[in-house]
């Protein structure tokens, strides 16, 4: 027998458990990944919807939802899962119901919401499965995409670098690759602070308004129409356009790999806030830092997510959930800055390393990076 998708993965974390799912009927085709539950004895990570979402994209995606779990001290594993389809399909609601059935058994994983899926999503999931976390407030959740808990802590590790690195957030220039939940969050917690939001781009293009877009209404108009058709709010422009607006502060909150070696030198910013998850490459990461770029790692700057999630699982309140966002972001940024100017590490090595210290007293081993 093959074990060849583990062989493809494995190494001292994980993954432990990877599953395929398909349905004929519908043509369902589904992914789970349980990486690893040393940290407890069910793994919180989301469930993405999208057309090109691969075995590996899901493997990468629960390592971070282990890692991220870990920094953060919650007493969850990490896992993923996907399925693979447009989210606008209208099979949208039978293909999560399916794929809910067919995991109802894995009691080790709890789905929550993440890109092309919402609390909507995570309610018919838990008709049929009997769990998930970001659930809407008439299931008795917290429904974390309403409420904004990723953006919001983006926005605290904005604050935590804003006074590491003496940037001051008042009229910085932030760009938002992404209008989804975390983007949108992202940008009206942000504004609170007193940028200007000068550029955003969704999957059909870009709006650009050196002067600040006025969000609340770009995000009106969204609701029923083309973000880049907005011309009233600022200047149309292509969808990858955006990436190479020159910013102060910039938020990618929509695709994994934006930023690879090859195109890295398309950014010109100070601070990168990773909103989205693995949204730039180990090795492009390292060239924005040599560049002077300081990229605050996915596993700890959009942790308010799976700490809103994890709340919402132990019955917590929204206030509780929101007072443990603000203080494990605000703790671990600082302590990655910290590192990263102390020891000289680079902040995804440095966020690992912190990740893994945690990790490797769960599972009885030594640290290492
Ligand atoms: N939802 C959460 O709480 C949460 C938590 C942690 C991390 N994340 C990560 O944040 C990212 C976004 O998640 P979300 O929940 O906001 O998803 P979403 O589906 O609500 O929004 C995604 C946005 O990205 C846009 N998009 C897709 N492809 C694009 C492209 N190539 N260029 C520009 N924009 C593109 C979409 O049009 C949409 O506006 C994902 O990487 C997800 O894993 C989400």
């Amino acid at each position: 027998m093959s074990t060849q998708y583990v062989d493809n993965f494995a190494d001292d974390i994980g993954p432990i458990k990877i599953l395929h799912i398909y349905k004929p009927k519908s043509q369902l085709r589904g992914i789970v990944v349980v990486d690893n539950l040393a940290m407890g004895p069910a793994a919180i990570g989301g469930c993405r919807m999208a057309p090109d979402v691969s075995t590996r994209e899901v493997f990468r995606l629960a390592r971070a939802m282990t890692l991220k779990n870990a920094v953060n001290g919650l007493p969850y594993g990490g896992g993923k899962s996907a399925i693979v389809g447009d989210p606008k399909s209208d099979l949208k609601e039978t293909w999560m119901r399916e794929f809910a059935r067919a995991i109802r058994d894995l009691k080790e994983y709890i789905p929550g919401p993440d890109m092309g899926t919402d609390e909507q999503c995570m309610a018919w999931v838990h008709e049929e499965a009997g769990r998930a976390v970001g659930l809407p407030y008439s299931k008795g959740g917290l429904p974390l995409d309403e409420l904004g808990a990723t953006g919001f802590g983006v926005a605290v590790a904005s604050d935590a670098a804003s006074e590491w690195m003496q940037l001051p957030l008042e009229n910085a220039r932030v760009v938002i690759q992404g209008f989804g939940n975390v983007g949108r969050a992202a940008a009206t917690c942000l504004l609170e602070r007193g940028v200007h939001v000068i550029a955003v781009n969704d999957s059909d293009g870009g709006l650009h308004n050196p002067d600040g877009l006025n969000i609340p209404e770009l995000f009106r108009w969204v609701q029923t129409r083309n973000l880049n058709r907005a011309t009233h709010l600022g200047e149309p422009m292509e969808r990858d356009r955006v990436l190479e607006i020159e910013s102060d502060i910039f938020v990618p909150a929509a695709r994994p790999d934006v930023f690879t070696e090859a195109n890295q030198h398309l950014l010109k910013t100070r601070l990168v806030l990773e909103g989205a998850n693995i949204p730039i490459t180990h090795e492009a990461a390292r060239v924005l830092h040599d560049r002077g770029i300081m990229v605050i790692p996915d596993i700890i700057a959009n942790s308010g997510g799976v700490i809103c999630a994890a709340a919402e699982y132990e019955g917590k309140t929204e206030d509780q959930a929101f007072d443990a966002i603000r203080k494990s972001v605000y703790r671990n940024t600082t302590a990655l800055l910290k590192r990263v100017r102390e020891r000289k590490q680079y902040p995804h090595d440095a966020a690992l390393q912190m990740a893994r210290e945690v990790l490797s007293k769960k599972m009885g081993l030594y640290a290492s990076t």
